[in-house]
């Protein structure tokens, strides 16, 4: 098993303080930034070795200090390298000023730089240090070598780039690849920040595993080496009731394929049995499409009641096509002390008073409660929180799920789980064609399939997360979400007999 640290992310402030606290431990801070623009020399000619120049723009800081050593190496090689520096070099200190002083080449103002063909950049402005939205000179230049689709190698981050938030400050450099150290930052992994940064390299460059985990947070990669432990263990001994039992209710008549599609991925997930929960009007349509997974009549709340006095029902799946509206509300306050992921429009059906639900589910400690927006569920139920551009991702999640006293997986391409107690995962592994009609009601279906099977809150939805990004794997480009749901399979660390 790896460091717990390999899979934690590092923030652009943590990083200082894991600089600080090398420097403190007497580890020789230029000998690391000399080993940081080694890596990105090594890089450049790795990566483009048919440069006809190799055009290194450095900023005010430390990252400008990793260019200056890479430039000098890139010199060594013989490569015909130009330097372009973003303020007055005379003001560069420590390090940076130490590795300014051994570039042997020569200097020019940074804006003397326009980009040609067969030009490579190698991006040193801003890193981990960006503090504000970049001037208006340098967005041009950035924006002039982006429209100019010249390749950009960027070092740490590429320079606007915000490694925390993965936003842009107001543009950032376009690389094709990135040369991190150590560990990635956030903003390496959430949009569009993943995208800015092309293919990401991180480089080792010696400082010791126990600083970065002093100072590494609860922001973690979504991998099975974090949770695999909790994932359900299938025993000899074994049988249906013994690996739990999931409900998925149903929509109406005109809405049933997506509690079935929920159904059938739960199943698929490795839950024992699986009833599809359905309104008489929709039962011979869903009896008549359904064959492992059962069906029961379950029209009002007083048939609900009765429903849940069978205590093996472990777990529920209630959103996908169910219907905004009462009945939703009810059927989810009466759920409050139940396992529940509650999706689609179980979620939209508390837009306009969205404290009926977090009060209702505020006592349970730990949180089993399971909430999946996507963007536009998540700004009906937090429009304060998304809507404020300082949070990244990462933030607003975290926020959300304290308030809700919930797991909230806030989907997209870089899909954000996090947890009330602080802690959350960024998922990396969800192709594009994932992006599907019906993509969300499997998802929905595997973590309550988790769920089912015993799994906590926070391990389930990330577990569940990353199952539903690997059977999309499976399947392919053009996946229908019937593909995906038949696509899934439980993921098993270890199978104890
Ligand atoms: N252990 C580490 O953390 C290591 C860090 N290294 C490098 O050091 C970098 C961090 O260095 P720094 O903390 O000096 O940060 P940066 O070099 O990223 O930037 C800081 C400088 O930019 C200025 N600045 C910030 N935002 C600005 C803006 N929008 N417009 C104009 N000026 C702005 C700051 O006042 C400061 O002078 C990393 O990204 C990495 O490249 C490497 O040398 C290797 C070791
Ligand atoms: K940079």
């Amino acid at each position: 098993m790896k460091q717990r640290s390999f899979y934690h992310l590092i923030t652009p402030a943590a990083m200082a303080a894991v600089d600080r606290d090398a420097a403190r431990s007497g580890i020789d801070s230029f000998g690391l930034m000399q080993k940081a623009g080694q890596a990105v020399c090594a890089a450049a000619l790795r990566l483009f070795p048919e440069a006809v120049r190799m055009a290194v723009l450095c900023g005010p800081g430390n990252n400008g200090g990793d260019g200056y050593i890479a430039a000098e190496a890139l010199r060594l090689s013989g490569v015909d390298v130009h330097v372009f520096h973003l303020g007055d070099p005379a003001l560069l200190k420590g390090d940076a000023s130490a590795a300014f002083l051994a570039y042997r080449g020569k200097v020019r103002p940074f804006a003397e730089y326009g980009p040609c063909s067969g030009d490579l950049v190698i991006d040193a402005l801003f890193g981990a240090g960006l503090g504000r939205v970049l001037d208006q000179p340098v967005v041009e230049v950035i924006e002039r070598i982006n429209a100019a689709s010249v390749p950009v190698i960027a070092v740490d981050l590429p320079s606007g780039l915000d490694g925390l938030t993965g936003q842009p400050r107001p543009v950032a450099m376009q690389a094709c690849h990135t040369v991190t150290f150590m560990a990635r930052k956030p903003g390496h992994l959430l949009m569009p920040g993943r995208a800015l940064c092309g293919t990401v390299e991180v480089f080792d460059i010696g400082i010791p595993g126990r600083i970065l985990d002093a100072h590494r947070g609860d922001v973690a990669i979504n991998t099975p080496g974090i949770w695999g432990g909790s994932l359900p263990k299938l025993t000899g001994a074994a049988y249906k009731f013994t690996r739990g039992h999931l409900t998925v209710f149903s929509g109406p008549m005109s809405a049933t394929g997506a509690a079935r599609l929920s159904a059938m991925a739960g199943l698929k997930a490795g839950v024992g049995l699986v009833t599809l929960a359905t309104p008489t009007e929709a039962l011979c349509v869903n009896s008549a499409q359904t064959t492992a997974v059962m069906v029961k009549e379950v029209d009002d709340l007083p048939a609900l009641h009765e429903y849940l006095k069978d205590k093996r029902m472990s777990a529920f799946v209630l959103g996908p096509g169910f219907g905004v509206g009462e009945k939703a509300r009810a059927f989810t306050l009466a759920l409050s002390d139940r396992k529940l992921v509650l999706d689609a429009d179980g979620i939209s059906s508390f837009h306009e008073k969205p404290e009926d639900l977090f009060e209702h589910f505020a006592k349970n400690a730990p949180t089993h409660l399971v909430m999946t927006p996507h963007e536009g569920e998540f700004t009906r139920l937090f429009p304060d929180l998304a809507n404020e551009p300082a949070l990244g991702k990462v933030q607003k999640a975290l926020a959300a799920a304290k308030r809700a006293n919930a797991i909230v997986v806030y989907k997209g391409a870089d899909t954000v789980i996090a947890s009330p107690d602080g802690r959350a995962f960024i998922n990396e592994n969800a192709p594009p064609w994932l992006a599907t009609a019906g993509s969300g009601d499997v998802l929905a279906g595997i973590i309550g399939g988790l769920l089912a099977q015993g799994m906590p809150a926070f391990e389930a939805a990330a577990a569940g997360v990353y199952m539903h990004g690997e059977a999309a794997l499976r399947v392919g480009e053009g996946l229908t979400a019937e593909d995906l749901a038949a696509a899934v399979r439980p993921l098993q660390m270890e199978t104890a007999f």
